[in-house]
């Protein structure tokens, strides 16, 4: 068992009496407590000397959200920067910060993590994280915005951010990401997040890959089970409902 701790479960309140956010990417596998004294060391051990002193300072109240238990392949695999285990390259160009040029967008238990043995092409960079930069509506709504104002400087604002989940690519890789969350939500919603990956990148493809509803059902099923603890009738029967409200 082990906690996971994302890039944005840590809140605490610094003098301003605002949330803030502290990414820790670095806290991982291995490490189980919620004594925030062992926390806040465990934190100080693993960021970097020249980050030290500052989270030193941002590390006031602090609220441990606990987010549930991960099954180690995933996490395995979370970790990896690179899905291919080779590296291999044919570009001799430098590689740069940028969006991708291929999506995949579900969907999810449909097998979409085989698209990491692209990885090992010579010419394409997947990384297994999932980006997810489109999940969010209000996300959606201030790239589409900016494109119907002109605001170039947010669209650079988005590029960059977004960028910034993905690993670097040179101009003549195909850079690749995947997040089967894209899939997902309400019509209207996944027409705005169309859009909006069109605005990020006009030449950008999508990938999706489609499956039996049942298996990927139980697939999807499996994985809550070996994330989570509760086991039951309840349980199961709650997420069947879940499973099946959330497939169109
Ligand atoms: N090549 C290929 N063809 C068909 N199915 C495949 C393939 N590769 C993986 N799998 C199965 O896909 C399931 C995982 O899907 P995803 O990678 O999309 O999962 S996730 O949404 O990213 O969590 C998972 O299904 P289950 O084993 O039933 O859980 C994988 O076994």
């Amino acid at each position: 068992e082990f906690i996971f701790f994302g890039t944005n479960l840590w809140h605490k309140n610094d003098i301003t009496g605002k949330e803030k956010t502290i990414p820790l990417k670095y806290a991982e596998r291995g490490f189980n407590s919620e004594n925030i004294e062992e926390v806040h060391d465990y934190i100080l051990d693993h960021v970097s000397p020249y980050d030290r002193e500052g989270v030193k300072r941002n590390l006031g109240p602090t609220t441990i959200i606990r987010e549930e238990i991960r099954d180690k392949a995933y996490y395995d695999d979370k970790l990896l920067d690179h899905a291919c285990p080779m590296d291999i390259r044919r570009s001799e160009k430098i590689k740069r910060s940028r969006v991708p040029d291929i999506i995949g967008i579900g969907f999810a238990k449909c097998g979409t993590g085989a698209l990491a043995f692209l990885d090992c092409h010579p010419s394409a960079t997947f990384r297994t994280n999932e980006p997810r930069y489109f999940d969010k509506e209000s996300v959606l709504d201030d790239i589409i915005a900016a494109n119907e104002t002109g605001n170039l400087e947010a669209l650079r604002r988005h590029r960059k951010i977004y960028a910034s989940r993905l690993p670097h690519a040179a101009d003549d890789e195909l850079l690749i990401e995947k997040s089967p969350q894209y899939a997902g939500g309400k019509d209207y919603i996944r027409k705005k997040r169309a859009l909006a990956m069109k605005i990020i990148n006009p030449n950008v493809k999508l990938v999706a890959i489609v499956c039996d509803p049942v298996k990927r059902a139980y697939s999807q099923l499996r994985m809550k089970a070996r994330r989570t603890a509760v086991t039951g009738f309840h349980f199961v029967f709650s997420l069947v409902l879940r499973v099946f409200l959330s497939t169109d």
